[in-house]
């Protein structure tokens, strides 16, 4: 998918909400249990049920390599089923990857090739080489960590090397490798008071947020520095929707808040 197609599928849906498809087996209502697939069927009902609120979904791989070969089948089925069915949903896999560059080439392989993801989240550590067989890709989209929603982003991301926080130097760093257009990155809701600095390192890139809802995370705060010209941000929530209800329900229910983040956003996107 292009950026252009993703920035028109946000300004008709007046959202730029992503649903954090992160399935436990546990928390997902008992009577899906029964059924042959439930982490599909959990996530064909939140699909089926969000879709005209929501612009992207967002497995985390996690969720899924948790329950070995039935869970990465659950996820092609998901992929699989938002492909055909919804073209227009920007994916997204969560999968952080990143390694030497002939490794890093099997991975761009599987999440984009095979399962056909939009997007892929990387991780910055082992620098250029590593990211570059990502970008390579033509219309698919490489999400680089740069300011984590979790307490841990203080540990090295926040650091100073030569005058300068770690993730401010990710940001201009990775500004300069090529195909730097297919760059996305990762900054935590939780962190909303970075924004007006980051947006003077990269004002035309998107920012996924996640962090909104369990994490605590606010849409007003990530916005009124966050947006730019495009819009600029997909906001994630994972808990904080599928989990809304666990009981029969739980679709209903999930609809219900993805529609009050929705609001939000299509209040926020009025006055820009
Ligand atoms: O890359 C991510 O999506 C991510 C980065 C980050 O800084 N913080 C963060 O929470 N995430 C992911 O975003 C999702 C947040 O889920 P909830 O806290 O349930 O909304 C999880 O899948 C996390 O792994």
């Amino acid at each position: 998918m292009t950026t252009q197609e993703l920035v028109a599928q946000i300004k008709k849906k007046k959202s730029f909400l992503c649903i954090g498809l992160d399935v436990d087996l546990q928390k997902i209502s008992t009577h899906l249990l029964q059924q042959e697939d439930p982490i599909f069927e959990f996530n064909k009902a939140i699909i089926d049920a969000t879709h005209h609120l929501a612009v992207a979904y967002k497995p985390n791989i996690a969720f899924y390599e948790a329950y070995g070969i039935k869970g990465w089948q659950a996820l092609e089925k998901t992929i699989n089923y938002l492909n055909k069915k919804y073209p227009e949903i920007f994916t997204i896999a969560d999968a952080k990857r990143g390694d030497i560059g002939n490794t890093s080439t099997r991975y761009a392989k599987a999440f984009f090739s095979d399962l056909n993801f939009d997007s892929i989240t990387v991780a910055p550590y082992m620098g250029e080489d590593s990211v570059v067989p990502f970008l390579e890709f033509e219309n698919k989209h490489t999400i680089l960590l740069a300011l984590t929603s979790n307490r841990g982003a203080f540990d090295f991301q926040t650091k100073k090397v030569d005058g300068e926080e770690v993730y401010k130097k990710v940001l201009k760093t990775a500004q300069t490798w090529k195909n730097h257009h297919n760059l996305m990155y990762v900054v935590g809701a939780t962190k909303a008071e970075h924004f007006v600095e980051i947006r003077k390192i990269i004002p035309n890139n998107f920012i996924l947020v996640p962090g909104v809802g369990a994490q605590g995370g606010s849409i007003a705060e990530v916005c009124e520095y966050g947006l730019n010209e495009n819009v600029g941000l997909l906001i994630n929530s994972a808990r904080g929707i599928i989990y809304a209800s666990t009981e029969e329900n739980f679709a209903e229910a999930a609809a219900e808040k993805a529609k009050e983040l929705q609001q939000e956003m299509e209040g926020i996107l009025a006055k820009m």
